[in-house]
């Protein structure tokens, strides 16, 4: 092709992804050759009591993926609720996508804390198990969940790696019953991710990491679509509270578009490929968040253009006292191995 051509053609050629007319179950690929919905709805600090009827309105009103976490401490619920809506004919069990993932002080205990979300999930399997975070806490520390020292740092188990734990995650697909369909991580930066597929047999299906205008995760959403990762965002609206409802450029492009902030906050996602993750437990919100649309390279940009104003913003970032190997926290024990 004439050179001057094709550099006509990529300048023209947009640079984010436009899916026509998105909506919540537009279906993203994964490398195992299923699919993701863009949208799920999230299920952390969905208190119990809440969130049965969270995920039955949610279901009922369409939404087709469900992300949830032992460490939750909600699943049983979920479980009711997934029960409820399969049982009335709502939906099909293969017609949902359900995440679950492994709690850190389960690292050397893979199967088991696999077992345990399946049993309060009341499912045989999930679409989707992912490490939670590639530090591994203390087994039999001083509380099940949380442990800690007793300086009140978190106890992290320093005799394995997360590298060993995805080598034992691996063996949940190999296995010639499986009850996973997929497995994948979260909150991994490209330098853990370097280090994990070195070793890896199986390349991760997703890397769930926070995601939004406010902490764009570039180098992170490139080096996942180099390696065929599909990335999924967490945080898309600041977490609680959805602090970046109030944030001028998002409302300016909302209003451009004649829709809700909450709209541009969930299509960024779509534009970039990744798929989304919104908590509500309020049904006109769970319902409002149904609502995608193709932004433009010009939104992009202006949504682009926050963090190199304002800096960065990480909402989500537990007291491991780890570095996770993410530019923005720099701070604490490098367990990347
Ligand atoms: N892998 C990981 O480590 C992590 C995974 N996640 C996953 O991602 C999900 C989403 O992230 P999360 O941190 O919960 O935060 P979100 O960015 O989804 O924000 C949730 C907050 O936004 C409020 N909200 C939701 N919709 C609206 C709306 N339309 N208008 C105004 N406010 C709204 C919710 O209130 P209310 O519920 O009261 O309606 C809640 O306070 C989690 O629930 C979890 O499943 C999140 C963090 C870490
Ligand atoms: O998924 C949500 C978050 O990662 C959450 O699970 C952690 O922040 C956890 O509360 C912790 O304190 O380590």
């Amino acid at each position: 092709m004439n050179p001057s051509l094709s550099n006509f053609m990529l300048a023209r050629t947009p640079k984010h992804i436009l899916h026509p007319t998105p909506t919540m179950t537009t279906q993203l690929q994964l490398n195992t050759g299923a699919s993701i919905p863009a949208l799920g709805l999230g299920t952390w600090q969905s208190a119990p009591g809440e969130v049965k009827k969270a995920v039955i309105h949610a279901i009922e009103a369409g939404y087709r993926h469900i992300d949830c976490a032992f460490c939750y401490q909600n699943e049983d619920e979920v479980g009711e609720a997934l029960q409820d809506v399969i049982s009335r004919g709502i939906v099909k069990r293969e017609d949902l996508f359900i995440t679950s993932k492994l709690w850190c002080t389960f690292h050397t205990r893979v199967e088991e804390g696999l077992q345990k979300s399946l049993d309060l999930l009341k499912l045989d399997y999930v679409d989707l198990y992912l490490m939670h975070w590639p530090v591994p806490m203390n087994p039999n520390g001083n509380h099940p969940l949380f442990p800690k020292l007793p300086d009140g740092s978190r106890d992290i188990d320093h005799s394995t790696n997360h590298i060993q734990t995805w080598k034992n995650m691996e063996k949940l697909v190999q296995s010639s019953s499986p009850k996973v369909k997929a497995i994948g991580v979260a909150n991994y930066s490209v330098k853990y991710l370097e280090k994990l597929l070195a070793q890896a047999t199986v390349v991760p299906a997703v890397n769930q990491i926070e995601n939004h205008p406010y902490l764009p995760q570039q180098e992170v959403a490139d080096f996942c679509k180099e390696k065929g990762i599909h990335l999924t965002a967490y945080s898309p609206f600041g977490s609680t509270g959805s602090p970046m409802f109030k944030d001028e450029i998002v409302n300016e492009v909302a209003k451009k578009h004649n829709v809700g902030a909450g709209t541009v906050l969930l299509s960024y996602h779509l534009a970039r490929n990744s798929s989304v993750l919104a908590k509500s437990v309020t049904p006109s919100r769970i319902d409002e968040n149904r609502k995608l649309i193709a932004l433009d390279d010009d939104d992009m940009s202006k949504l682009e253009s926050i963090s190199k104003t304002k800096g960065l913003t990480r909402f989500v970032y537990p007291p491991f006292g780890v570095n996770c190997g993410f530019p923005d926290k720099a701070d604490g024990i490098d367990l990347s191995g």
